[in-house]
């Protein structure tokens, strides 16, 4: 008994000395911060687990400066200079072990896709092989099946909205319906029957979430990402492996694993799009006038997609929207490389956790001026043309650089494309506007609460 009570008071002693030297001695002491996230990363697990990262993550660059240690390991930037060289440059650093768990594992392994793997190599051979499918000329190809699942959306909503009157529907839950029937269409030309059922069909909405949250918050400290993993390895075979049976026996598992990712990728980011839209939109009747009456001038077929990317304050509100509310709600994990880095004027050692939270850097007052509280889309019409390249330039919402978001052309065409008609056809106000939406400030931050009252605008015919 006293041997142990020995090894514990030891292992004690161990834990205090090396907090001790990570906050007053390691490689990153000189950077401010919350004291706590100096030797344990406290700070990051609670911000997340009360879902109020992106909010804690501004207050702390306010509070400290544009270069924040928000744990003992992992350092948060705000300038445009960091998210050049951290993520933008061709030289952007690789992923951090956060990525990890976005693999499918198999027989015990992870199956690295291009969205999980942090092996530079690896990475740029995958988007070598199917990079070309994303061009903006590429996606072109799609914009009939996009288009089908719009008017698919458009036909249910117009069967619950009888002429001349108006319902309350969840909206949060309906854009999210659109968003998964979409990927299943551009992916295996078959809609999962969302929309059709006007639920979530069994929880996968549900469960994706659920895997979302506990990523964000299991990956703030390497203990819980490791008590992840022993928990998720012994709940045994998941869906993918008899897929990957199969592809190994045909020689195809390299082919198999990007589409994986593919597949999974994009319904929930879209859905948090569509909704930042509808929410602020409805919170300025002014801005819904204006979008009207310029989405007025169509003719009243579905609009092609090159013609709808010419509307000015449609574009507008889309990047506005894409600002105000970030998709992800934490930092951008990547890490610095061999002999380290100097950023924003620090010494950064090598192997350090390294990002920009795209919340933090979208209220960047130097690049996107004061009033960057405000939902005001014509910050990208009126100001001049230099400071809406930079604003461009620094709207984080796809990511940026060799890591930025390869869906990103057709996610702009599913946005283009629903909003459109969206506002042609419906007429929407929020159902309880003395309410705030609640918003999980974790990783993918998914919007609830948004109840709206939607009346068939004059003239709608699906
Ligand atoms: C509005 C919709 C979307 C948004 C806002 C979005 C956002 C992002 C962001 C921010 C990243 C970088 C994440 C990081 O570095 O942590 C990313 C990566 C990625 N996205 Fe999207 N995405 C959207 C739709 C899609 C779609 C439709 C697809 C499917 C084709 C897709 C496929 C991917 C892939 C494969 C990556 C990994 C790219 C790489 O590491 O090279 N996304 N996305």
């Amino acid at each position: 008994m006293d041997s142990l009570i020995k090894i514990v008071a030891l292992c004690g002693v161990v834990l205090i000395l090396q907090a001790l030297y990570t906050r007053y001695y390691g490689g990153l002491s000189a950077i401010p911060g919350p004291p706590s996230a100096s030797f344990c990363n406290l700070w990051k697990v609670l911000a997340v687990y009360h879902n109020d990262m992106p909010r804690r993550n501004m207050a702390a660059h306010r509070k400290y400066g544009p270069v924040v240690r928000i744990g003992p390991n992992t350092i948060s930037f705000s300038s445009p200079e960091a998210l050049h060289t951290i993520h933008g440059s061709r030289q952007a650093y690789p992923k951090s072990d956060f990525y990890k768990p976005t693999s499918a594992m198999f027989e015990g392994a992870p199956l690295l896709n291009m969205f999980s793997t942090q092996d530079v190599k690896y990475h740029s051979s995958l988007k070598k092989r199917v990079g070309g499918l994303y061009t903006k000329a590429a996606v072109l190809r799609l914009e009939p099946k996009i288009d089908g699942c719009v008017s698919m959306f458009t036909r249910k909503i117009e069967a619950l909205v009888p002429k001349d009157a108006t319902i309350r529907l969840d909206m949060s839950l309906w854009v999210h319906l659109f968003a998964f029937d979409c990927l299943g269409e551009l992916n295996v030309s078959k809609k999962f029957g969302f929309l059709e059922s006007g639920r979530d069909i069994n929880g996968m909405i549900e469960g994706s979430d659920r895997a979302l949250i506990k990523t964000g918050l299991y990956a703030q400290s390497p203990i819980l990402q490791w008590m992840r993993w022993v928990v998720e390895t012994a709940k045994g075979p998941g869906m993918i492996d008899p897929v990957m049976k199969v592809s190994k026996s045909q020689q195809e598992s390299s082919v198999t694993t990007p589409d994986y990712c593919i597949v999974m990728a994009g319904h929930d980011v879209l859905a948090v799009t569509i909704r930042a839209v509808l929410y602020y939109v409805a919170r300025h009747p002014a801005v819904e006038e204006k979008l009207r009456a310029e989405l007025a001038i169509l003719g009243p077929k579905t609009a092609p997609f090159s013609e709808i990317t010419k509307l000015p304050y449609l574009d507008a509100v889309i990047h506005e929207s894409l600002r105000i509310h970030g998709n992800l709600g934490l930092v951008n994990e990547r890490v610095t490389p061999p002999g380290g880095a100097i950023i924003d004027g620090y010494h950064i050692p090598a192997g350090t956790v390294v990002g920009v939270n795209p919340w933090v850097i979208h209220r960047n007052n130097s690049i996107f001026g004061e009033d960057v509280e405000t939902f005001r889309p014509e910050r990208w019409l009126d100001e001049p043309e230099e400071i809406i390249m930079d604003m461009k330039r620094n709207l984080f919402s796809f990511g940026a650089g060799p890591r930025m978001c390869i869906g990103k052309n057709i996610a702009m065409m599913q946005l283009y494309k629903f909003i459109t008609e969206f506002y042609r056809n419906y007429k929407v106000k929020l159902a309880e506007p003395e309410k705030e939406w609640h918003v999980v400030g974790n990783w993918v931050t998914k919007q609830t609460g948004m109840d709206m009252l939607l009346t068939r605008a004059k003239g709608c015919e699906v």
